[in-house]
């Protein structure tokens, strides 16, 4: 921290491109590719049958139905994040300490137990709990605001627009946090660990590099939140609905027909609101494809 090794987003950017090449960018691939695609199931599982178990669609239960997601999602999201942190930290000389993600947890949990792989779970909880209620409740609130609905020739960018704005406002929401988790689950990696928990490694890094602190990175984390949500929440809105519209199809079909059987969030009525993690209009009888 006294002496930063980089000047910011592009100087860190050009020094690892540099150094490592452009290989250097990827590190830590393996542990989100590996872990994002049960995270975002999980996530997107959690969140509509939290939302339809809350009984009515509201502001307030998209956003407690967002939290519930983001808590619970943490079970992975931490020791994925844990092994990302460390092996994007790690200097990429032959004697490296980790060979690869799994190599990082196994190498943890054989020297730090359980507690060693669920290293920064509290400050993940702090950071995701809220920042996902943000994410759904922003989505929710700008897919009715733009009037997404099925048939709108617009809807992809619509959704797009939603999606990323979401995931920008929900990275805002709790960014110190972030920043925090980070410094505790890389905490030991160079040296002696520095930190006794959250507040302390607040206290000291707010001594050492003042309120700013809490916002280093912050502009690659939205570069990167944009594209990767806009994607994400475009990504799960049509696809649900192409499968759910193979099962129910037009909302009036839907009303005559009796509710497809199984998990009503994986092929409710085309028309039910409370069926989807998402907002999207009921149908209008002319409109018989998402555009
Ligand atoms: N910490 C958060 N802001 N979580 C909400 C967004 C999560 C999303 N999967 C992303 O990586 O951007």
């Amino acid at each position: 921290m006294e002496k930063p090794q980089y000047r910011g987003t592009l100087h860190c950017f050009q020094s690892i491109v540099k150094q490592e090449s452009v290989l250097g960018l990827y590190k830590g691939l393996g542990s989100p590719l590996t872990g994002l695609t049960f995270i975002n199931a999980l996530v997107f599982g959690v969140q509509g049958n939290t939302l339809r178990a809350l009984g009515h669609d509201s502001p307030l239960n998209q956003f407690l139905a967002g939290a519930a997601a983001g808590a619970i999602q943490c079970v992975i999201c931490c020791p994925m994040e844990l092994a990302k942190t460390r092996l994007q930290l790690q200097d990429a000389s032959p004697t490296r300490t980790y060979r690869g993600s799994l190599d990082c947890l196994a190498q943890i949990y054989r020297h730090e137990g359980l507690r060693g792989v669920n290293r920064g779970m509290v400050s993940t909880l702090l950071r995701e709990t809220p920042s996902f209620g943000v994410y759904f409740l922003t989505y929710d609130v700008l897919t009715r605001a733009l009037c997404c609905e099925p048939g709108d020739r617009l809807l992809v960018p619509k959704l797009l627009l939603a999606g990323g704005t979401s995931g920008i406002m929900s990275w805002l929401s709790t960014y110190p946090m972030d920043v925090v988790k980070s410094r505790l689950q890389a905490d030991g990696l160079r040296g002696a660990p520095r930190y006794r928990g959250i507040v302390d490694c607040m206290r000291q890094s707010y001594r050492a590099e003042g309120w700013r602190v809490f916002t280093r990175g912050l502009a690659s984390t939205l570069l990167r939140a944009f594209p990767v949500n806009a994607a994400t929440f475009a990504t799960v809105t049509v696809v649900l609905s192409y499968a759910r519209g193979e099962e129910a199809g037009p909302c009036r079909r839907a009303r005559l027909c009796p509710p497809p059987r199984g998990p009503r969030w994986l092929s409710p009525p085309a028309c039910d609101p409370m069926a989807v993690p998402w907002r999207i209009a009921p149908r209008r009888p002319e409109a018989q494809t998402l555009g």
